[in-house]
Order: C-alpha cells, then structure tokens, then sequence
C-alpha cells in the first residue's frame, strides 16, 4: 500500500509565516506541503515554485468545481506546476472529473512532469451526516454518498479521493487497492476539533488505512512545529 509522508496544510497567508514554518519543516523524510486557496489567492504560482525550490513536494489544493470546459483549461494550467497532488470536487459529475483529468495530463506533458494525482473530494470533513440531510437534502447516508463518489472517481480515471479517515474502509470495499485516500480532519488526542466534524487521530487513520493525513492547525498553530509535526509522523508511521 503506498503511504505518503503526512502532509502539512498551509493555510496562512503571510510569507514569514510561510518561511518560519517551512524551516522547521526541514526534517527528513520531508512533508508534502499542501498549499490551498488561502496562500495561492495571497502569491498565485510563484508561491508553488518558492515551496518546490526549498525541496519540497507540493499538493497544491484549489478544489475544482466548475463547467467541464473551464475545469480542463484551469487543470491545464494546475498541471504546468509541477505539483505532486490536487483536488477536484466530485459533485461536478463524471464530465468534468474526466475533463480535469485530461487538462491536468496535458499540462504536465507540456513541461514533461509526472503528472499530479488528482484527488476527488467526497464529503467535506465539515459535513456530518445532519448537514448533509438537511441542509444539502441529500437523501442516502454520508456513507453511501461517499462509498458512491468514490467509484464515480475511480470510474473516471482519477487517482483517489479525500474523505475522513473514518470511511476508508468502505471505500476500500467498493475500489481498487492502489485507489488511494488521502484524510484530512486529523486531530491528535486531546487537540481541539475546530470546525472539523469527522475527526480521526493520526494512529486510528493508519489503522482504518489511511494512504495519506494531511494536518494543518494541530501543527502550524503549535508553539513547536516541528515537534507537532514529528509526533504525527510518528504516531501515523508506527501504527502501520
Ligand atoms: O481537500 C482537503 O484537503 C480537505 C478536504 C476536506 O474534506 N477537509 C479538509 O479539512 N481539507 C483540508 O485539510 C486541511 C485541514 O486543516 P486542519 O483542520 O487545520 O488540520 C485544510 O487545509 C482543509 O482545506
């Protein structure tokens, strides 16, 4: 099973900030840094290419959703980046996850790059089974919707999917073992849940069989970055 390093969320906009943290960051093996909307709205591309150039694997996370047409230009552009992952948002229907797919492929072949894994999201880690029956009127379980989102993914050529690591398992009844699923909604014991609703501790996601965590605030609003960030390593390595 592929396991990736834990990947750090980035999500502040200020470039000390950035460069404080990434510093600390210098372990080996290194992180993937995840870059979202935050920092790209704040420094667009050229922050990608900073994070890259400190020797670091970017995931660069932008979440399509769009009409095909503009999904597949703006994947084409994604995948002259060079980035190592990014997101697409499978309620956009197989159309679009296929068009992103192509865009993303032609992008990296523009620059002769290993394409970036394009990850569906499924259910955000903010929804739980209430709001997605009565605010979005959905009418199957969180389960089945992200069981069903999963094989609209594999089905259409994507690599994975993001979902909480609590739905690993049903995932993996319903696709392929190299499908990967990467889990956000990581908190260690202890650590406040945020807005977070489908919380998972880096060692309960290593056993569900997590391919991937990806933490954010538990380390880049700690006093000691690094620390939190190799105790998450840690503890995600050690209960494989
Ligand atoms: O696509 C994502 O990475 C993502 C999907 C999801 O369902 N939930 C989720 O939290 N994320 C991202 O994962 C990170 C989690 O950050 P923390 O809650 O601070 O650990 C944020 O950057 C979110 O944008």
């Amino acid at each position: 099973m592929i396991k990736y390093e834990p990947i750090v969320a980035l999500d502040v906009a200020n470039i000390d900030q950035v460069i404080d943290i990434l510093e600390q960051l210098q372990v080996e093996p290194r992180p993937i840094i995840k870059i979202g909307m935050e920092l790209f709205y704040h420094f667009g591309p050229d922050i990608v290419t900073q994070v890259q150039q400190l020797g670091f694997d970017v995931f660069l996370d932008l979440k399509l959703h769009d009409i095909p047409n503009t999904v597949e230009r703006a994947a084409r552009v994604i995948g002259r980046l060079g980035v190592k992952m990014t997101t697409i948002h499978a309620a956009g229907g197989a159309e679009m996850l296929a068009a992103g797919k192509r865009g993303l492929l032609q992008g990296a072949q523009e620059i002769g790059a290993q394409p970036a894994k394009l990850l569906a999201i499924t259910q955000l880690t903010s929804i739980d089974e209430q709001i997605l029956h009565t605010q979005q009127h959905v009418a199957i379980s969180l389960k089945e919707s992200v069981q069903n989102y999963a094989q609209l993914a594999q089905k259409t050529g994507l690599d994975g999917v993001i979902c909480s690591a609590l739905e690993v398992p049903f995932i993996r009844e319903v696709v392929s073992e190299k499908f990967l699923c990467i889990t956000p909604g990581i908190r260690p014991q202890q650590a406040k849940q945020d807005d977070q609703k489908r919380v998972v501790t880096p060692a309960k996601a290593a056993q569900l069989g997590s391919n991937g965590i990806v933490v954010g605030r538990p380390i880049t609003q700690s006093d000691n970055p690094q620390i939190a960030y190799q105790q998450i390593a840690n503890e995600f390595k050690e209960e494989n």
